[in-house]
């Protein structure tokens, strides 16, 4: 590993204790000086042992000097040093959670704590990515209707403390956030967008920001194969609703700290959205789950039983698992073929997925690609009778289900997983159901089949515009994998079910859906492997040099 240039170096105190402190381009370290603390066995960690730490520069949230009262309260040692740095930092506790940590330092030279305060601050003022101004919608109603407590107490302090200047709008009605940013909203002034609230809130930013940048693009949203334009604005999630899916997929936890301090580090999570259309009308986008039949019904059910809270989603499993529902249709859907995996190849999507990054480097080509793909693939079309019908942009995963409807689905890789669990026995579904509350593959059923596509289609028996055995006589049909249902035996019910998407339901059966690859891009950076990330090798941080002060 090539070493670093250290910027500064100095012998400071730290509560009681003399530390050697060094910062370079990439790290702020700190290590004990007292060797007889040096001999006792010291605990390690990734970000050093228990007497030494380091901090990537990155995860700094600000630094300031200290006022001379609290230095005054807090050490003994203060008259010999009375002057005083804080410097604010990400540090992780547990399950994926940020808090933000503070040190500080103390010396008897007034000018060197000054000289510590700039030097880490143009280092700060380097970090081009992170936000300066952002704008923010709260949802006052979402979840326990503590967005603006959450905001007030636990986020503004600490984009207060990180010198970002916010613009906050209470929203006064359902779809406020959407048709401000639509229109009205001077989003030229802003690095990003915060959304205070649950997947409902969420959704509406995602359709206002995604609106307003094609409206801005001359980008006609209702056209079926329109390649729209990806927002410049990133998008940062406070999670305060009842379902905050999107956020847990995407940062591994629902806590409003830790995603405060994920946009203010300016962290990036890119991330594709599909677009839902019927008869060439854009219908919503969607992030997350598309489902028709089980999750549809579940939903329609759900939502007449409101009064209920919480509670009405398990009534409303129940009495749909037990209904046993199935629909008779048309999938069409056109493959991905390869280079994005499977949806079984165990690659779980994790913060610096290698498969979405290599879908952002290639993303330019994606018109070509997909042209492409369409002649070597083809389209695949499966008729049958479906109890449920799922489009997973994600992994879905949630406390319920840890795994997710689909485990190995990418956050950003521009597919979908399509999983088509045909009509089964009421105990054959069960067991499909029970997997995802544990580890083993949900997939393994003859019912079952999954694919990875780019776009697919279905259309319910009743408005497919040929007979099967015309579409088999064009070449059409290419029979998938699995067993199929015969059409003509069907005890099927005639009526339709309906599309749950992302939590919303759709009014139509009949829909077509595109994979946009990487339309939008979240304060976030993907649910983190490990639990610590340091740049730098922090002996190299050490090693002496001259400059000590
Ligand atoms: N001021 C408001 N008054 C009423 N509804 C609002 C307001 N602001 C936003 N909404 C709507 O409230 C809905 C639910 O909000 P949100 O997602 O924040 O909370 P939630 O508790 O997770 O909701 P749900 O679980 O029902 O999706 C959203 O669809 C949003 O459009």
């Amino acid at each position: 590993m090539e070493k670093q240039p250290r910027l500064l170096c100095s012998r400071l105190l730290r509560g009681h204790t003399q530390v050697e402190v060094a910062l370079n381009n990439s790290v702020l370290g700190w290590k004990d000086t007292d060797r007889s603390r040096k001999r006792s066995s010291g605990f390690s960690s990734l970000s050093g042992t228990a007497h030494s730490h380091v901090v990537p520069v990155c995860e700094i949230v600000a630094v300031c000097k200290t006022e001379d009262d609290n230095t005054k309260k807090k050490k003994l040692g203060s008259q010999l040093y009375p002057h005083a740095f804080t410097v604010s930092y990400v540090s992780r506790t547990r399950q994926h959670q940020w808090c933000c940590s503070d040190v500080t330092f103390h010396s008897a030279d007034l000018t060197l704590c000054e000289q510590w305060i700039q030097v880490i601050n143009e280092q700060l003022s380097l970090l081009t990515n992170r936000p300066r101004s952002l704008l923010v919608y709260i949802n006052p109603f979402g979840g326990k209707q503590r967005g603006t407590r959450i905001y007030e107490q636990k986020v503004a302090p600490l984009f207060r403390r990180a010198c970002i200047s916010a613009d906050v709008i209470v929203t006064e009605r359902a779809n406020h956030a959407r048709d401000h940013l639509k229109t009205e909203a001077s989003l030229d002034k802003f690095d990003g967008v915060v959304c205070v609230g649950g997947d409902g809130m969420f959704s509406e930013i995602l359709h206002g920001l995604v609106t307003r940048t094609q409206t801005d693009h001359g980008v006609d949203q209702n056209q079926p194969e329109a390649e729209l334009v990806p927002c410049s604005l990133r998008i940062g999630i406070i999670p305060a609703g009842s379902t905050d899916c999107i956020c847990f997929a995407t940062v591994g936890t629902n806590d409003p700290v830790t995603s405060a301090l994920h946009i203010i580090v300016g962290d990036t999570q890119p991330m594709d959205v599909c677009s839902v259309l019927h008869d060439d009308v854009l219908l919503r986008y969607s992030v997350s789950l598309l489902g028709y039949g089980f999750y549809g019904d579940l939903l329609t059910d759900s939502e007449r039983k409101r009064w209920l809270g919480p509670a009405r989603y398990d009534l409303s499993g129940v009495k749909t698992f037990l209904s046993h529902k199935c629909y008779e249709g048309t999938v069409s859907f056109l493959p991905a073929g390869d280079d994005v995996g499977n949806p079984r190849d165990e690659l779980l999507c994790r913060s610096g997925c290698h498969v979405c990054q290599r879908k952002a480097s290639s993303n330019g080509k994606r018109r070509e690609l997909s042209a492409e793909k369409e002649t070597v693939c083809g389209l695949g079309v499966i008729r049958g009778k479906f109890i449920a019908i799922n489009a997973a942009s994600m992994s879905c995963a949630c406390p319920r289900s840890p795994q997710g409807l689909s485990p190995y689905a990418h956050l950003a890789d521009g597919t979908t997983d399509l999983i088509l669990v045909r009509k089964c026995s009421r105990w054959d579904f069960l067991r499909h159901l029970l997997r995802h509350t544990n580890q083993d593959d949900q997939f393994d059923h003859s019912f079952v089949e999954v694919y990875r596509v780019r776009m697919f289609r279905f259309l319910p028996r009743d408005q497919e515009p040929v007979s099967l055995e015309d579409q088999s006589e064009t070449g059409l049909e290419k029979t998938a994998s699995g067993p199929m249902c015969s059409v003509q035996t069907t005890s099927c019910s005639k009526a339709h079910s309906s599309w749950c998407c992302d939590g919303e339901i759709l009014p139509h059966a009949a829909i077509q859906v595109s994979v946009q690859c990487q339309l939008i891009r979240l304060f976030a950076r993907g649910i983190e492997e490990q639990q610590q990330c340091v740049s730098e090798d922090p002996c190299t941080l050490w090693a002496p040099e001259p400059n000590t002060h």
